[in-house]
């Protein structure tokens, strides 16, 4: 081994200024890590959080979350428990990925984690937090949740807006009739989803249906259309910096295009509520429960002076309605669909069911839902597999306070991943196959109330508008089915049916689903509109 070079080595005890310099270096930047350290733990004095990927420096776990979050949360959740945290950016996320845990999350500490946490997209879209889906959990949000709850989503006002939902889907059972005869063959199921899922909730929440017996859509129509497009497309121009706190003066939010996307909307939404309040629209009175009077912003104008309802909130909050509605119903149906193509078992004994109860001269309608358990627990099987926002919507902390033993500090984010919750295969007997039959050998409650599968979220937050989802959602499979024998394209094998997600909060299928519909019944009753 060859003897080291004396001339080399650091000759201790003799002053070196280079060295010196490095010392002075490093004992700053320990100097400065110890007292972060200390400013740190005297904020947040000896937290226990939950377990999760190491966080690195700024961007904490950023790059490590994949874009199909709830997946990716799953997968970490086998690894770190069913509790983990990690960080975007500067904000701390806590996710929770079992029944026991969301009940915690939901039920035992509601209380303090009914907040949500803001992006500054949403910030300016709810007039910061001015409507209900973004409004922190206070007084504000008690009153407008209590008109939700007391006025809007009542039976009776569900009840009377029945014939608007038994119209649209019998439009668009039409529609597909029409397309089979002059033989379009493969169909791309979320046209006509989406269409039907559109012209519902533009007529239960504005009163009004924006789109012609020929399928033409008029002016207010595409100026809905274009501010709910461009909205989205403002929405996700937020990058990395809405993350990480202190970059965020780095990338200034294009405050104009915002202020002009709201002035469009406000503009819209005013000239349907004038149209309205000087009678030229459906308005009636909210006590007459005949049919389309009773949409929402009937209800909301109505109500505006009892409940002291801005006009900011107004119309913030039917936008809430129709961003929350639209999307959420046509997604379960897509995924249902798709499922039901995939088990050609299931889907004829549905039919069978319908054929039985509504039988062939007539169509399904809601009054027959009693009559079809098999249909619900489809429904209810197409929500546990493929809840459309399988991460619900964030929760903030508004306190400190303890989940499953681990700290959720005040101001942190939480997320239950229904999605996750609901393949549990500690709770469900094989979970990931589709299989209608287990809702019927045990009644289990899908809105909020049964812990092991909430795709409407449960608790305070719970979604208020889960009735008229869920009746959404089955009046478009029945007629769906009814109508309908369903196969996939030519060529292709059941099997097939591709059933990635799309990222994003809500969860489209990544390849919209092509199939084949057949008539099944006599050509008149596809005529009924
Ligand atoms: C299949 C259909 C639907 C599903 C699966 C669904 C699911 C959900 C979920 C998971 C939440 C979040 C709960 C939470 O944060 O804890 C939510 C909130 C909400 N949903 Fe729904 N939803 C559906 C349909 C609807 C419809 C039709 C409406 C109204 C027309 C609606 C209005 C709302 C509103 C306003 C909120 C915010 C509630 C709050 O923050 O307090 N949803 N929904």
């Amino acid at each position: 081994m060859a003897e080291p070079d004396l001339d080399e080595m650091p000759s201790r005890g003799v002053i070196d200024l280079a060295g010196l310099q490095v010392d002075t270096y490093y004992t700053v930047v320990v100097a400065t890590a110890v007292v972060l350290l200390f400013i740190l733990k005297a904020v947040w004095p000896s937290k226990k959080l939950a377990p999760g990927p190491r966080p690195r420096p700024f961007v904490g776990n950023l790059y490590e979350v994949k874009p199909v979050r709830f997946r990716c949360f799953m997968e970490w959740a086998e690894k770190y428990g069913p509790i983990l945290s990690f960080w975007m950016g500067t904000t701390l996320n806590t996710v929770v990925s079992s029944a026991a845990l969301a009940k915690e999350v939901l039920k035992d500490q509601d209380q303090f984690l009914s907040g949500r946490p803001l992006t500054r997209a949403a910030a300016r879209f709810s007039r910061n937090g001015q409507d209900l889906i973004w409004a922190d959990y206070g007084p504000h949000y008690v009153k407008v949740r209590k008109l939700c709850t007391l006025e809007l989503f009542t039976h009776k006002r569900l009840e009377a807006l029945r014939s608007v939902r038994e119209e649209e889907v019998g439009g668009m059972v039409n529609a597909i009739y029409n397309d089979c005869q002059t033989g379009a063959g493969t169909v791309d199921v979320k046209t006509y989803l989406s269409a039907v899922a559109f012209n519902n909730i533009t007529r239960i929440v504005f009163g009004k249906k924006f789109v012609n017996q020929d399928g033409e859509i008029d002016a207010q129509g595409k100026e809905f259309k274009a501010v709910i497009a461009e909205g989205m497309k403002l929405g996700a121009s937020l990058k990395t910096s809405e993350h990480i706190k202190y970059l965020r003066w780095m990338f200034p939010l294009q405050e104009e295009a915002f202020a002009r996307n709201n002035a469009r909307r406000d503009n819209l939404t005013k000239a349907i509520m004038q149209e309205f309040a000087t009678g030229g629209g459906d308005r009636g009175s909210d006590a007459d429960s005949a049919g389309s009077s009773q949409h929402f912003v009937n209800a909301l104008l109505n109500f505006q002076k009892q409940y002291d309802l801005s006009e900011v909130t107004v119309i913030t909050l039917l936008w809430d309605m129709i961003t929350a509605g639209m999307d959420t119903t046509a997604i379960t149906v897509e995924w249902a669909m798709a499922e039901l193509i995939r088990n050609p078992d299931v889907q004829r004994k549905a039919q069978e069911e319908l054929d039985n109860v509504v039988g062939y001269e007539r169509v399904v309608t809601e009054g027959d839902f009693r009559d079809l358990p098999y249909l619900q627990a489809v429904a209810k099987e197409a929500l546990r597999l493929h809840p459309p926002t399988p991460l619900m919507l964030p929760h903030k902390a508004t306190e400190d306070v303890k989940v499953g033993g681990f700290d959720i500090p005040k101001g942190s984010t939480v997320h239950v991943n229904a999605f996750a919750i609901a393949r549990d295969p500690s709770t469900w007997k094989d979970p990931e196959s589709f299989r209608p039959e287990r809702f019927l050998e045990e009644d289990i409650d899908i809105k909020g109330t049964d812990f092991r599968v909430i795709p409407f979220g449960a608790g305070r937050r719970v979604c208020p508008g889960a009735q008229l989802g869920l009746v959404l959602v089955q009046i478009m499979l029945g007629r769906l089915l009814h109508h309908f024998t369903w196969s996939p394209p030519e060529g292709m094998r059941p099997e097939d049916i591709d059933l990635t997600e799309r990222p994003g909060v809500v969860t489209f299928m990544l390849k919209p689903l092509q199939a084949v519909a057949t008539p099944r019944l006599p050509s008149a009753l596809y005529r009924t509109v």
